[in-house]
């Protein structure tokens, strides 16, 4: 299938006129994903949190437990030092777990060490600084829910109160590749390929997005909001679609690995109003791809949205999204602040050491 090119470099392409939506996507002084990312080697899919800041394991990541927010220290902190394979290199007699050898080999290793020069001057040894976790929330629900606006609401008020870097992006996109992706999809190019197929393309525009964009900005420290993820591909192409859970969640896997969502905010709204709002916002534009499938759909749609909700209430709120804007934004900000209060605790901390 041909993938029509993009008119415009994709990191600053705008969106559909959306009144209120994210515009430009790309946050401030970002560089352009392409240059930034250029030459990079793709992460691995299985790395998640687990490999922020300074250090790094290889292999897979060390989050662990389920998919509840995670506003707790790192989780390599965690998970590093555990586990029967690092157990020899934490044995209070200098290590080598039970083998005598090794433990013998380990003292030597220990007593012969040279003590580095800047050590013997006096000065202090050099630490490097490790950022914050970063934190990633995602946006998720029908057609015309106002996800695009209250993204846009919420980067805001995390620039004002948090003091971190704010990323806001979307899916299918957020990065070049996965732009030129997404206008394939939403032109309806793969449609006739069926669910599968276009859930392989989402999941395929998923993993560029992930590599390029948001495990960078993550490993950064920085909130990622994201205006859709891997939920709407359970609720799009599995639930609504007629593709079965057993492949969406096998393709989400090798996608996502462990870069799960800290937390999911599905905005609920019966899909005749969300259409409307679709349609207004359009104007006389023709409905795209899967705004033009039949109310059934979108009801099994909303039914798929809030059965994921009910299956992971540590991840996921669902937000009452027939409100006015400013209602639904306080509603998304009491959610934030109070299962991610970490993010205001901190600020609220540097301001004070820095007055
Ligand atoms: N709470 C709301 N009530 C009424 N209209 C809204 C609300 N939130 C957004 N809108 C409008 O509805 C349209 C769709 O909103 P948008 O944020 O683009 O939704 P989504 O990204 O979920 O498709 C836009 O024209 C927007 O201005
Ligand atoms: C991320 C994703 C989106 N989609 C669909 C949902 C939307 O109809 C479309 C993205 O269009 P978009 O205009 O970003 O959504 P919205 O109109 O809600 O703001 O792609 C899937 O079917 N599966 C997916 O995995």
């Amino acid at each position: 299938m041909g993938l029509p090119r993009l008119r415009a470099a994709p990191g600053l392409q705008r969106r559909r006129d959306r009144g209120g939506g994210l515009g430009l996507r790309r946050r401030e002084g970002q560089r352009d994903p392409r240059g930034q990312e250029a030459g990079a080697p793709p992460a691995a899919a299985g790395l998640g949190r687990a490999d922020l800041g300074a250090c790094r394991l290889p292999g897979a990541a060390h989050r662990t437990g389920g998919a509840g927010p995670r506003d707790r220290p790192p989780a390599h902190h965690a998970g590093r030092h555990r586990g029967p394979r690092s157990a020899p290199l934490r044995g209070r007699d200098g290590g080598g777990g039970h083998d005598p050898a090794a433990r013998a080999r380990c003292r030597a290793r220990g007593r012969h060490r040279p003590v580095p020069a800047r050590l013997r001057q006096g000065q202090q040894p050099l630490v490097k600084a490790v950022p914050p976790a970063g934190v990633f929330i995602t946006f998720e629900g029908g057609e015309g829910a106002g996800k695009s606006t209250q993204v846009a609401r919420l980067a805001r008020h995390l620039r004002e109160r948090s003091g971190r870097e704010v990323v806001s992006t979307r899916e299918p996109g957020g990065s070049a590749r996965a732009e030129e992706i997404r206008e394939a999809l939403l032109a309806g190019l793969a449609k006739p390929y069926g669910p599968f197929a276009e859930a392989l393309l989402f999941t395929a525009a998923r993993i560029d997005h992930l590599d390029r964009l948001i495990r960078p900005a993550l490993r950064r420290g920085e909130i990622v909001l994201c205006d859709r993820f891997a939920d709407s591909t359970r609720a799009y192409q599995g639930a609504a679609g007629g593709l079965d859970a057993r492949t969406v969640r096998a393709l989400e896997r090798v996608a996502v690995g462990e870069t799960r969502p800290d937390l999911t905010l599905i905005l609920d709204l019966p899909p005749e109003a969300g259409l409307a709002r679709a349609r207004a916002r359009a104007g006389e534009g023709a409905p795209d791809r899967f705004e033009a499938e039949a109310l059934g759909f979108h009801a099994r749609l909303r039914a798929g949205f809030r059965a994921i909700a009910e299956a992971e209430p540590d991840r996921c709120a669902l937000i009452d999204a027939a409100h006015e804007p400013d209602a639904v934004e306080a509603e998304i900000r009491a959610v934030v602040e109070a299962r991610l209060p970490s993010l205001f605790r901190n600020a609220t901390e540097s301001r004070h050491d820095a007055a």
